[in-house]
């Protein structure tokens, strides 16, 4: 699960460069709110990209405690064990009894009480893995996907919805609280931090995964025996929970939709095929050849049907050897895209330095709020189409715009522009700013192709802004920062 919030106040505080973001400051200390008093937390039920957020939520954050060594548990150690709460990435916090220390793990929900055998301690606090439940959380449930017990995708799929949007709901409340300094005991902070929005799908609902190709198959101790015979030298599929280098093989996963789930299987059911010569990229050694396999999902304009890219990231450029694959995944009726990035570093990237197209077009589309967007392998699009429509809404009503065409919109962190757009309609002109520079140039495609003349979109780090950043536009009415920001 993950909350999508925009904590704009921080972004703006920090920013500090002229006069107008001064005087934004002055009006709306310390909770500064144009589109800042929107804050809502949309579900998506997966994991975003939040690794600088990945420490505990800051009531259930490990301090060192004041013990002597033998306090700690040791390695190796089982201990039985209640779980508290739920921090980020869906690892249950435990503590041990008599000492306070802290123990993470993952797949421990709040109020289940298990055993736990204690993997490797981590500075302040340590990890265990579940060995048994004592007695079940009253809000667990079967997991529907068959790997959730292991996948590093998935971490609280056992665990009901309704309850995770509970717990998904208090850590945006914290991190709102401790890390924005917002006291929930102000009378407008139900206007800051708005009640969390649930996702009608609770499964198919995301647009874009990405599984590595690898030559180290991970598998659960349960299957060690159970499957002897079948190599462990090759593996598609999402890392094993904390593994950069072991990957789970998986033939479908529940977060895509079925005709993503289709071309998932017919690459599986293919790439082993030694005769076709297809070898794993090894992250240690850095030989072989595929690295990834990222399947996106959009919708054809004209007929909203379903349209599938396909993006093969493969370490060099050899479009011989991908000819069967491309064969089989170009038979499946919603495949419209298939592309192949070549990525030569030796970091675990997908983004290519080039990109081919081996089948179809070089995008897909996808709609929202009434404007169609291309999306290409690389550029980023919210991950949750359904959920964004919701939340673009929310953002609009949140700026109160005036309607008049008479106001000026700064789109922070704007990616390929969609949330701008979706307002451009309504005003007298946006500015967006992005780092990524294919995002700014798809920002400006995207405009285009809706027939938007009101936008502007600048390429640049606003980690590095100075007092001349807001000297190139005019004064905004709404500010928009759609990210977190690293500039806390
Ligand atoms: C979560 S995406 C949001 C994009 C867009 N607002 C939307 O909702 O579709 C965050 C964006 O911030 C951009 N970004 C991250 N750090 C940045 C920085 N220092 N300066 C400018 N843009 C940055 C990323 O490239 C990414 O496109």
């Amino acid at each position: 699960m993950a909350a999508i919030t925009t904590p704009t106040t921080h972004t703006l505080r920090a920013l500090n460069p002229c006069p107008w973001l001064l005087s934004f400051r002055h009006m709306y200390p310390p909770s500064f709110s144009s589109s800042a008093s929107f804050s809502p937390s949309l579900s998506t039920s997966e994991e975003e990209d939040s690794e600088h957020h990945s420490t505990l939520s800051s009531d259930s954050t490990p301090k060192p405690i004041k013990q002597t060594q033998s306090f700690y548990p040791k390695r190796g150690q089982t201990i039985e064990l209640v779980c508290e709460t739920l921090a980020f990435k869906g690892k249950g916090v435990c503590k041990v009894p008599e000492t306070g220390f802290v123990l993470m793990c993952d797949r421990a929900l709040p109020g289940e009480r298990f055993l736990g055998r204690v993997t490797r301690k981590k500075g302040t606090y340590a990890e265990v893995v579940k060995i048994k439940t004592l007695t079940p959380h009253q809000d667990a449930v079967d997991a529907p996907c068959e790997y959730a017990s292991y996948c590093g995708g998935c971490k609280t799929q056992h665990l009901s919805y309704e309850a995770q949007l509970k717990h998904k709901e208090q850590q945006v409340r914290e991190l709102m609280m401790h890390v924005g300094k917002f006291s929930d005991e102000r009378s407008d902070f139900p206007s800051i931090m708005k009640p969390i929005v649930p996702c009608a799908n609770e499964f198919h609902y995301r647009n874009k995964m990405e599984f590595s190709f690898s030559n180290r198959r991970w598998k659960p101790r349960e299957f060690l025996e159970e499957e002897q015979g079948i190599g462990n030298d090759f593996a598609l599929g999402l890392h094993a929970p904390g593994f950069f280098d072991k990957v789970l093989d998986v033939n479908k996963c529940l977060l895509q939709s079925e005709p993503a789930n289709a071309v998932l299987l017919a690459v599986q059911n293919c790439w082993r095929d030694q005769s076709l010569g297809l070898s794993p990229y090894n992250v240690h050694s850095h030989a072989g050849f595929l690295k990834h396999l990222v399947i996106r999902s959009g919708r054809d304009v004209h007929s909203g049907k379903p349209e599938i890219m396909v993006n093969f990231v493969t370490s060099a450029y050899k479009p011989d050897l991908l000819e069967p694959l491309v064969d089989k995944v170009s038979a499946i009726p919603e495949v419209a895209s298939i592309v192949n990035n070549i990525n030569t570093s030796v970091g675990s990237t997908s983004i290519g330095e080039v990109e081919h197209v081996l089948y179809g077009k070089a995008t897909i589309a996808e709609m929202l709020r009434g404007l169609t967007f291309q999306i290409s392998a690389n550029s980023f699009f919210q991950t949750n189409a359904q959920q964004a429509e919701i939340l673009y809404k929310l953002i609009e009503d949140a700026a109160g715009l005036r309607g008049d065409g008479s106001e000026i919109v700064l789109d922070l962190f704007c990616g390929t522009g969609t949330i701008g757009l979706t307002l451009a309609k309504s005003v007298k002109h946006v500015y967006g700013y992005e780092v990524v520079a294919q995002a700014i140039s798809d920002a400006h495609q995207n405009a285009d192709l809706n027939g938007i003349r009101n936008a502007t979109f600048v390429q640049g780090d606003l980690n590095k802004i100075d007092e001349n950043f807001g000297k190139s536009f005019p004064m905004p009415d709404v500010v928009i920062s759609g990210s977190f920001s690293r500039l806390l």
